[in-house]
């Protein structure tokens, strides 16, 4: 973390653009709770972690847009109360002066299918997919998976991802409660019901956006709610098939930096083919008063994400001298 990694001084250097950046929010109209392994949450307070970087985004006056890192609603949400809860989130969002792009998380599906979903967060769908690419400037694309695209969660239960995501998870996974990772053995413990996988389709369209950007010399970032590299994330937060995402991600050299939410405790790390990967720390996990979210200005050879409170800003550089 930090500015480990070589950084030249940014001093008086201009990003090409800037944007915000925030993840898990999980609201829920319910009283403070925990994680299964005992980390508080704070449901009623994040949406003021939302509200408050909103605020601070649109003080900042030069964030082009923001990214949600997905799961803006908690399963915990009562279900009578999901379309209103996420209707409040979307609203706060649209109070930032600037386009947001959201991606979907396991939360968000508890709460609503996809077809309900999607049109709220205006992601652009075909068949209720969530996967889709923008570029803000010549320089950059910025590429949005669908990690919940083969999964037991958000689909028809009849429909046949939700039936490929059960058949695998049976293999998978010998508990009862596919949740749960006991006697799965290292990164073995991804394979649980609040993950998912990237499909076929999805992985051929992602290798012609990467070949496409290889040939305009575009640098790209990956967003996906689940972490695609072990360095950056619990092993039970991984993508359950990252290891053929990122096979088809080091066939070309465009891929400098992924992003994820979901592990809400935050990571980053630098893989063996020099990408970084940064999961954000989740607004849900912050007592009340504080704050996790940031900005991210973007240069030629690096991202660094100015993080605010308790998410930790770091220094992302991909092709910087040694100081
Ligand atoms: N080590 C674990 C972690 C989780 N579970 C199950 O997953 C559910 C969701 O976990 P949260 O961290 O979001 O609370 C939880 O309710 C457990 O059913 C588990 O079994 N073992
Ligand atoms: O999305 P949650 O709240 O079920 O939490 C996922 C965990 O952080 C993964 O380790």
């Amino acid at each position: 973390m930090g500015s480990a990694n070589g950084l030249a001084s940014a001093q008086g250097e201009q990003p090409l653009f800037s944007f915000g950046v925030i993840s898990d929010i999980q609201y829920a109209d319910i009283p403070d709770g925990r994680s299964f392994i005992g980390v508080p949450r704070y449901y009623q307070h994040s949406i003021h972690v939302l509200q408050r970087a909103v605020h601070k985004w649109n003080n900042h006056q030069n964030l082009e847009f923001a990214i949600n890192f997905g799961d803006i609603v908690d399963g915990f949400c009562p279900k009578d109360q999901s379309l209103s809860a996420v209707t409040k989130v979307v609203n706060d969002f649209g109070k930032f002066k600037g386009p947001i792009y959201h991606m979907i998380g396991n939360h968000c599906l508890y709460n609503l299918p996809r077809d309900k979903l999607l049109p709220l967060l205006k992601i652009p769908s075909i068949n209720s997919h969530a996967y889709y690419d923008f570029s803000p400037c010549q320089e950059y694309r910025f590429v949005v998976l669908d990690g919940y695209d083969i999964s037991a969660i958000g689909w028809p239960q009849d429909h046949p991802k939700t039936l490929e995501a059960l058949k695998f998870l049976g293999e998978k996974n010998p508990n009862k409660e596919k949740n749960s990772p006991e006697g799965l053995m290292g990164f073995e413990r991804r394979f649980l019901m609040f993950n998912g996988a990237v499909g076929k389709e999805q992985l051929e369209w992602l290798d012609g956006v990467l070949q496409d950007a290889t040939k305009v010399n575009q640098k790209v970032v990956v967003c996906c709610h689940l972490p695609l590299c072990p360095g950056a994330t619990s092993k039970e937060a991984l993508l359950w098939n990252y290891d053929e995402v990122m096979g088809v991600i080091y066939r070309y050299n465009c891929v400098k930096i992924c992003l994820a939410g979901h592990d809400h405790k935050g990571g980053h790390s630098i893989d063996a083919h020099g990408i970084h990967h940064r999961v954000f720390e989740a607004a849900l996990e912050c007592p009340p008063g504080t704050d996790a979210f940031g900005h991210i200005d973007v240069y030629d050879n690096r991202l660094s994400l100015r993080g605010t409170d308790r998410m930790q800003s770091t220094d992302m550089c991909f092709d910087c001298k040694k100081a």
